[in-house]
C-alpha cells in the first residue's frame, strides 16, 4: 500500500523510455526472424516481463534486460529454437496483457499452430477479439474456441488476403501485420490503425526484410515474403507516460521535465494541453510541462483513433481538469467504459457526472447502448485525500496524481497494475519531491 501526502506541486525531471504500446509487439516480431534480433530503449515494465516469459516459454532465448547494468535497455531475442507452440505452463499468463494474441502470425508461420490463454489488460471496456479472429482466419487458419484459451492452426503456409476493417482497431492492424509479412502474396488491409507505434513496427519489420507500403486513407499493403531476419531497433518513446506526466504537472501546479519525450508524436496532446493553458517547452532532449499559475481553462474535448486525441491520455488529464474554471466535456469514443475510476475522484472532492450520451460532435458507436462514456467536469474543485483501490492502469497512475493534488493524506491499494506500463514509478515520484511511502 502507498500513503501519499498531497498539497505538494511535483518539480523535477523523469525519463521515458521505449513505449509500452510497441516494446512487447516487437519482441513478439523478433518471433518471425531467422537470426536473432536487439532491442534498445526497454523499459522496466510487467509487459515487456510478460513477454518475455512467453518468448522463454516457446523456445526463445532472451538476454539482457533494463537493470542497473544495461542503461540502454537493450535486450536480445533469439528466436533459433522455437520449437513449441502449446506450452505447459501458459495458462499462467492468462489475464496479464493483451500482447498474447499477436503471438498467432509468428507461431503459425513457424510451428503451424497457436495456443493463446485468455487475454488481460486494462477492462475499460468488454475488449472483444473477433475482429482478431475473423482476419486469422481469412488467412486460411483454423480458430478453435477451448475452455483454457483458443487453439489456432493451419496444415499449409497462410495465404495472403484482403481484410476491411469495420474500426481501425490497433490490435488488429498489428495481427495483420505480423501475419501477412510471411504469407504467401499480398495482403490489403483498409481500415487500418495508423497510431505512432504501428508506425514503428512497420519500421522494425522493414529492416527484418519485409515489404509494407502504407497508402493515403489507412491502407496497408504487405508483399508476404520467404524469409525474414532480424532487426537492430531502438524503440520509440512512450507517448502515454509523457502525457501522465504532463497532467500531473498541471494537476499538482508543478513543473516537469520529461526527458526523451518526442514532439512529433505529441502534437495533438501539447495543443490540448496549451488549450488548457499549460505552457510547454520542447527541447532536442525532451519536453517540460508546467502549470502557468493562476487558473486553468476549461475545454471539449473528444478521444478518437490517431491522429486523434489518444484515449489512454485521457484519465491522467481528467484530474487536471478538475482544476480547470468552468465546465470541461470529454466524449470518450475508443472505449465504452472508461470513465470508472472518476468514482473516486468524487470520493476526493471533484464535481463529476458521467453520461450514456455522446456529448460530443462525433456520433460514436457507444451511442444509444447504455455506456457511461461521456463525462461532465466541474472545476476548480479543491481535493481531499481518500482511500482508493486501483482499478487499471491509468486510472491508477490518476488516482495517484489525484492524491499528490489533494490535500491530506490518501492511501493507494493495488499499486502493481501501475507497473504495467510505468517504468520506476515511485523512483520517479520520489525525484519529483512527491511524498509518498510504502509500506
Ligand atoms: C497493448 C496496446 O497497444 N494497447 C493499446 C491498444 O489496445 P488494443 O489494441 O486492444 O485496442 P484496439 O485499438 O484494438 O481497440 C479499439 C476498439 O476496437 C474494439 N475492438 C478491437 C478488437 C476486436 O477484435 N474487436 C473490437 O471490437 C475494442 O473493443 C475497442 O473499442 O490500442 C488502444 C487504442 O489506442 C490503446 O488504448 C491501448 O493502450
Ligand atoms: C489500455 C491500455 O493498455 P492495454 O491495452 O495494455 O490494456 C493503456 O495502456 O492505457
Amino acid at each position: 500500500m502507498l500513503t501519499v501526502q498531497g498539497g505538494t506541486p511535483l518539480r523535477g525531471t523523469v525519463s521515458v523510455r521505449g513505449a509500452k504500446n510497441l516494446v512487447p509487439k516487437a519482441m513478439v516480431a523478433s518471433l518471425l526472424g531467422s537470426e536473432p534480433s536487439v532491442l534498445r530503449n526497454v523499459p522496466g515494465i510487467r509487459d515487456v516481463d510478460v513477454v518475455r516469459g512467453l518468448l522463454e516459454l516457446h523456445g526463445a532465448t532472451v538476454s539482457s534486460g533494463p537493470d542497473a547494468g544495461n542503461p540502454d535497455g537493450e535486450l536480445v531475442v533469439d528466436p533459433r529454437n522455437v520449437e513449441s507452440a502449446h506450452v505447459a505452463d501458459i495458462d499462467a499468463h492468462a489475464g496479464s496483457s493483451r500482447i498474447p494474441i499477436l503471438f498467432c502470425g509468428p507461431l503459425l508461420h513457424r510451428l503451424g499452430e497457436a495456443f493463446i490463454p485468455d487475454l488481460g489488460g486494462c477492462r475499460i471496456g468488454d475488449r472483444p477479439i473477433n475482429y482478431h479472429l475473423d482476419v486469422l482466419r481469412s488467412f486460411g487458419a483454423t480458430v478453435d474456441k477451448l475452455d483454457s484459451g483458443i487453439h489456432i492452426y493451419t496444415r499449409d503456409r497462410l495465404r495472403g488476403t484482403k481484410v476491411q476493417l469495420p474500426y481501425p482497431s490497433v490490435g488488429t492492424t498489428e495481427q495483420v501485420l505480423l501475419t501477412a509479412v510471411c504469407a504467401e502474396g499480398l495482403t490489403e488491409l483498409t481500415g487500418a490503425a495508423i497510431e505512432p507505434e504501428i508506425m514503428d513496427l512497420i519500421a522494425i519489420l522493414q529492416k527484418m526484410g519485409a515489404i509494407i507500403s502504407v497508402d493515403t486513407d489507412r491502407v496497408i499493403r504487405i508483399e508476404g515474403v520467404e524469409k525474414l531476419g532480424g532487426y537492430v531497433h531502438r524503440a520509440l518513446p512512450d507517448r502515454m507516460e509523457t502525457g501522465s506526466w504532463a497532467s500531473a504537472a498541471l494537476a499538482t501546479r508543478g513543473e516537469i521535465y520529461v526527458r526523451g519525450a518526442n514532439q512529433p508524436d505529441m502534437m495533438t496532446y501539447l495543443n490540448v494541453f496549451r488549450r488548457i493553458g499549460g505552457e510547454f517547452d520542447v527541447d532536442e532532449d525532451g519536453i517540460l510541462f508546467r502549470h502557468p499559475g493562476g487558473d486553468l481553462n476549461s475545454l471539449v474535448l473528444e478521444t478518437d483513433v490517431h491522429p486523434g486525441f489518444m484515449t489512454d491520455w485521457q484519465q491522467p488529464l481528467v484530474v487536471a481538469l478538475t482544476q480547470a474554471r468552468g465546465l470541461s466535456i470529454i466524449h470518450e469514443t475508443v472505449y465504452e467504459n472508461r470513465f470508472g475510476f472518476t468514482e473516486a475522484l468524487g470520493r476526493m472532492g471533484a464535481v463529476i457526472q458521467v453520461y450514456k450520451e455522446c456529448l460530443g460532435g462525433i456520433p460514436c458507436r457507444f451511442g444509444q447502448r447504455n455506456f457511461n462514456h461521456s463525462a461532465v467536469v466541474s472545476g476548480p474543485a479543491k481535493l481531499h485525500g481518500t482511500d482508493i483501490v486501483v482499478p487499471d492502469l491509468r486510472g491508477g497512475f490518476s488516482h495517484l496524481i489525484a492524491a499528490l493534488a489533494a490535500e491530506g493524506e490518501s492511501t493507494v491499494q493495488g499499486i502493481e497494475l501501475i507497473n504495467r506500463g510505468y517504468e520506476n514509478f515511485m523512483e520517479k515520484l520520489n525525484a519529483l519531491g512527491a511524498n509518498v511511502t510504502l509500506s
